[in-house]
């Protein structure tokens, strides 16, 4: 491990028990939880990276709670996170993409005292698993509202400022896994010899403003006016427009490219989709927890992304986020548009 940048980069398990001290009451439990989620990457890293030799491939031939034909990795993912989390007993409830419903987790002797609830996207840009292009896994971790009795839908139907933890894996040329538990933003890149995170983007901070935008504009007749205009105004020739358009089709990764680069990602309402595309719980409210702590803007195109009370486990909103000078180039398109 010569080429690493530092002689002995922090791996993530020593990084995770060193910031448990940040927390003065902590139990371990958010540690072994992250530990957990640490695990499972792992496991579903070996698949992504030999998909096409393996029968992950494809479709499953069933379509999950949004309608979408589930792919075979979808489904092992969402197991493999599932089942790490169970297993060690470290939360109460577990919420899927791939799930209708939240899991309660029952604990051996039946008194599950975890004070956690993770909610996951356990696979990311399936539209990009065949196509051998980078996908993801998105998680978001709150605390239970009351410790009272077993969890409840309201332990899920938290606004987004309340998470306690939200990151990321995208499985890639390199594998990594990005997280916060809101005192900034760190990277891990697995070494896949040894089986191990170490530290290598420590306290990432995304560029106040930068020259990418990341929207599928193959739907731009359906879009909102004030995106209409914000997308053309990127493509002017002007000061240091035009702006490069990137997009990967995978939130993960395009967000990604995006907080080490500079950029924004773009995915709005359109005609028939009054709501957009993506999900508040398990993609918009964790990517928009590392966004802020990284110094980015993360807004539905009015109100802060992390302030929005969910109603129902699925929901979905439109969603900018990136560097905040972007994101407010596009509020003001959208709050100004005829
Ligand atoms: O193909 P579209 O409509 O541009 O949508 C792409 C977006 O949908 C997603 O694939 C939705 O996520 P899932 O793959 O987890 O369902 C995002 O990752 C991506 O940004
Ligand atoms: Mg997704
Ligand atoms: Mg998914």
């Amino acid at each position: 491990m010569t080429n690493t940048k530092t002689k002995n980069p922090q791996t993530l398990g020593e990084f995770i028990i060193e910031k448990q001290a940040d927390f003065q009451y902590s139990s371990g439990e958010l540690s072994r939880l992250l530990s957990s989620i640490k695990l499972a990457a792992k496991v579903v890293n070996q698949q992504v990276n030999k998909a096409g030799l393996v029968d992950i491939v494809g479709a499953m031939g069933n379509h999950n709670i949004q309608g979408e034909e589930q792919q075979k990795l979808d489904v092992f993912a969402n197991e493999t996170f599932i089942a790490a989390l169970n297993n060690r007993e470290v939360v109460c409830g577990i919420a899927s993409e791939e799930n209708e419903d939240y899991i309660k987790v029952h604990a051996k002797d039946n008194v599950n005292l975890s004070k956690y609830v993770v909610l996951i996207d356990p696979l990311d840009g399936s539209s990009n698993i065949d196509v051998n292009v980078n996908v993801g896994t998105i998680f978001s971790i709150y605390r239970r509202t009351s410790l009272e009795g077993s969890v409840q839908a309201e332990d899920f139907l938290q606004p987004g400022k309340n998470q306690v933890a939200a990151g990321y894996i995208v499985y890639g040329s390199s594998t990594m896994l990005v997280y916060t538990t809101g005192n900034g933003v760190n990277g891990f890149t697995l070494d896949p010899s040894l089986g191990t995170f170490y530290l290598s983007h420590p306290n990432i901070q995304i560029p106040k403003n930068g020259k990418i935008y990341s929207i599928n504009e193959g739907n731009y007749i359906k879009f909102p006016q004030g995106i209409k205009k914000y997308i053309k105004y990127c493509q002017e020739e002007n000061e240091d427009r035009p702006y490069t358009s990137r997009y990967i089709g995978s939130l993960v990764a395009d967000f990604h490219r995006n907080l080490l680069k500079g950029g924004i990602y773009i995915y709005p309402s359109y005609s028939n989709a009054p709501k957009g595309k993506l999900r508040l719980l398990y993609e918009c409210n964790p990517i928009a927890l590392l966004t802020e702590q990284a110094g980015g803007k993360a807004s539905n195109g009015f109100h802060r992304i992390l302030d929005i009370t969910p109603s129902e486990l699925h929901e979905r909103t439109p969603f900018i986020c990136g560097s905040k000078e972007m994101v407010e180039k596009v509020e003001y398109f959208i709050k100004n548009a005829k």
